[in-house]
């Protein structure tokens, strides 16, 4: 059990990647209120995201809503941890009511890397070769320039994909780099990619800090840790992913750029053989409101009927 009188408990999955993500937290809290470490407390929780992972089951159809993060967010609900800490991608767009964002740190690379043991890019790849991957975003993506490669389920944490593709389980795959940075593995990508080919998923790269939206002392309490860019960059692509909300077979990419107070946000929507595809970009200083223009915009480029159309 942990102590009642602890300066904050956050709440965290249980991931290599998620710890290293919830002490950083724990970290930049300490040093911003002079407090020691140990008065911080971290509560892990698994998720459903991670106990369901059946190779054949790609994220969206075990639903996108909040399946790492539900029991979190339970939890912070209910008062036993104050902070959930997040991949803001993982973070449905509809939060739990009574939930809030309220911090992002400062964004890591938003880029995918690629990974192979045999081919120093995708275009090496030999033809029909496996690609792992259970993200329709990367499968559509990597199918729009190679249509023969063979999608093969690639669930697990990092380091579980990290020795799949060593055991031969895909000839590659794509990871985060910011995840692979986190974990001092950004050494194993064998070639970085474009994000303007491949763009990354809506909210990559951000780790993610929830509190109760009514509690007003974790508010002040996480405020020091807020990175104003990369929060104006999130809540843009969240807004955009928002609209385009109506299914999570939807695969999605998102890239914003910022000079000065001005966003640029590039947004893409293709089905998930990645042969048709539709790009938007709009600049603006509201967040908010650029990400619900470019969304609107992908919708309607798409028609009303694209889901059905191409996403069955
Ligand atoms: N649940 C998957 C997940 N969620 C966040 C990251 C990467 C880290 C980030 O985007 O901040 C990953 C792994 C990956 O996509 O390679």
């Amino acid at each position: 059990m942990q102590s009642p009188n602890l300066f904050a408990r956050i709440g965290t999955r249980g991931s290599p990647l998620a710890l290293a993500q919830a002490k950083l937290v724990r970290e930049r809290l300490a040093a911003a209120h002079g407090v020691g470490e140990e008065a911080i407390g971290i509560e892990v929780f698994s998720t459903g995201g991670d106990r369901s992972q059946t190779e054949n089951t790609t994220l969206s159809d075990i639903g996108g809503k909040g399946v790492f993060t539900k029991e979190i967010d339970e939890a912070l609900l209910s008062g036993r941890i104050d902070i959930g800490v997040h991949s803001s991608k993982d973070v449905a767009t509809g939060l739990a009511p009574g939930m809030e964002l309220a911090a992002f740190l400062e964004r890591e690379d938003v880029r995918d890397a690629f990974l192979s043991v045999s081919a120093r890019g995708i275009d090496f790849l030999p033809e029909g070769a496996r690609f792992g991957t259970s993200s329709i975003r990367r499968a559509a993506q990597a199918r729009r320039l190679r249509p023969d490669l063979r999608i093969v389920p690639f669930r697990g944490n990092v380091h579980t994909r990290l020795q799949k593709l060593l055991d031969g389980v895909a000839d590659a795959t794509l990871l985060a780099l910011a995840g692979l940075n986190r974990l001092g593995e950004a050494h194993r990508a064998t070639a970085i990619l474009d994000p303007e080919d491949f763009m990354p998923a809506p909210a990559q790269g951000a780790i993610g800090i929830a509190i109760r939206a009514d509690d007003r002392h974790f508010a002040e309490i996480v405020a020091p840790l807020d990175h104003a860019p990369t929060h104006a960059a999130i809540a843009a692509e969240r807004a955009m992913l928002a609209v385009l909300d109506g299914s999570c077979r939807t695969p999605v990419g998102a890239l914003t750029s910022r000079a000065g107070d001005l966003l640029t946000l590039k947004g893409e929507i293709l089905s998930l053989d990645g042969q048709v595809s539709f790009r938007a970009e709009a600049s603006g200083s509201d967040p908010r409101s650029l990400g619900q223009k470019v969304g609107s915009d992908l919708l309607a480029q798409a028609g009303p009927d694209w889901l059905s159309r191409w996403n069955a």
